[in-house]
């Protein structure tokens, strides 16, 4: 799926701050491909604007891939939370729609939930529990699920989370990641096609981030659909297969993040003081967004090979005192999209 850019507002990105128009006039966007049947969420124009009139998310087309990690990435209050909350039916949308495994929402509430495992906020666990007497309590109140399998399904849960040896430990004894990971097997209590994690290191050290983003692969691996929502591109540069960008209750981006690294726009920079003979040459050459700077010239590579580019400089007379390729890295994209910062140190 290629990148897409906000369909509705047509907006289109300024540069980022690496210089690389990322997503450009040129390099139209289009919209979500792929038949809705291989899709695991999709959104048409979703929005909701909250009582007192903030537009919290406004006219979203988001396409999950079945099979994907997705990463929903944005700023704090850029429209995250509230976008999961009308996935999962806990706020019903001002307008457009959404479809979850096919289902519409929030009317499907009751048939397709029990096929979605959600980390929304952490469920309440009791401390004085062991995390599988709290696994069990937490089955119980799911009426969805057997209670004759009760025991070989938190079992599972609990293997499959990392957590067997320490089953019986009580919940307050837990580290921050265990606790996290603990909820994520209360979500996975019965088999999901479909897990929807909201910002789940939020809060954790860096060890239990790790571990965290190790089971959300693992469970990826299995088979299961992930959207994980974050603030933190680092996370979802590891562990998504696909990013959508969220700016402001807009949606800014989203594909594969293999294209929107493919996407990134690489320069080349050329060092001389014979900046206006370069500007031709470069210009001769049909490179796109040529600046000129203090004795040097920048210019997008496009599909030029930088040995080529060298040569014509040296053949046009240019002294060459250094050649540079820059390639923006995903930070640099992500803030170009985004117009703030990230928190990229996970
Ligand atoms: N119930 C509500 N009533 C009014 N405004 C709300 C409500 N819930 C969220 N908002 C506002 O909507 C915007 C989007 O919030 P949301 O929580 O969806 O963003 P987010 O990307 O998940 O951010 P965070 O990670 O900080 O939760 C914010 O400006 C927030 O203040």
């Amino acid at each position: 799926m290629p990148i897409a850019q906000n369909t509705r507002t047509g907006e289109v990105p300024d540069d980022g701050p690496g210089g690389g128009a990322v997503l450009t006039a040129e390099r139209p966007m289009t919209g979500r491909t792929g038949a809705d049947e291989d899709l695991s969420i999709v959104t048409d124009g979703l929005t909701k604007r909250f009582a007192g009139g903030q537009v919290a998310v406004d006219a979203l087309d988001l396409a999950v891939p079945a099979g994907a990690v997705f990463g929903f990435l944005g700023p704090n209050g850029s429209g995250k939370t509230t976008t999961i909350r009308m996935l999962l039916g806990l706020v019903t949308p001002t307008s457009g729609t959404c479809r979850v495994l096919g289902t519409p929402m929030p009317g499907g509430a009751g048939t397709v939930l029990s096929k979605v495992g959600a980390l929304v906020e952490g469920p309440a666990f009791y401390p004085y529990l062991s995390g599988e007497a709290n696994l069990r309590r937490y089955d119980a109140a799911d009426r969805s699920a057997d209670p004759r399998t009760a025991s070989a399904r938190i079992g599972l849960a609990l293997e499959r989370v990392g957590l067997s040896a320490a089953a019986r430990k009580r919940y307050r004894a837990y580290s921050l990641g265990m606790r996290q990971r603990l909820a994520i097997a209360a979500a996975l209590l019965v088999p999901r096609q479909l897990l929807i994690l909201d910002e789940p290191t939020n809060g954790l050290d860096p060890q239990g981030t790790r571990e965290v983003r190790a089971l959300v692969k693992e469970i990826a691996a299995d088979g299961t659909t992930v959207f994980v929502s974050s603030h933190l591109l680092a996370e979802v540069e590891q562990m998504c297969s696909h990013v959508a960008v969220m700016r402001a209750g807009l949606l800014v981006a989203q594909g594969p993040i293999a294209d929107l690294r493919a996407a990134e726009a690489v320069r080349i920079r050329v060092e001389t003081p014979d900046t206006a003979e370069a500007v031709a040459v470069l210009a001769g050459l049909g490179l796109p967004e040529i600046r000129v700077g203090d004795g040097e010239v920048g210019a997008g590579l496009a599909t030029e090979a930088p040995e080529r580019i060298c040569a014509a400089l040296v053949t046009g007379g240019v002294a060459v005192r250094g050649l540079a390729v820059q390639r923006p890295s995903l930070e640099d994209v992500f803030v170009g999209l985004t117009g703030e910062g990230f928190d990229v140190d996970g």
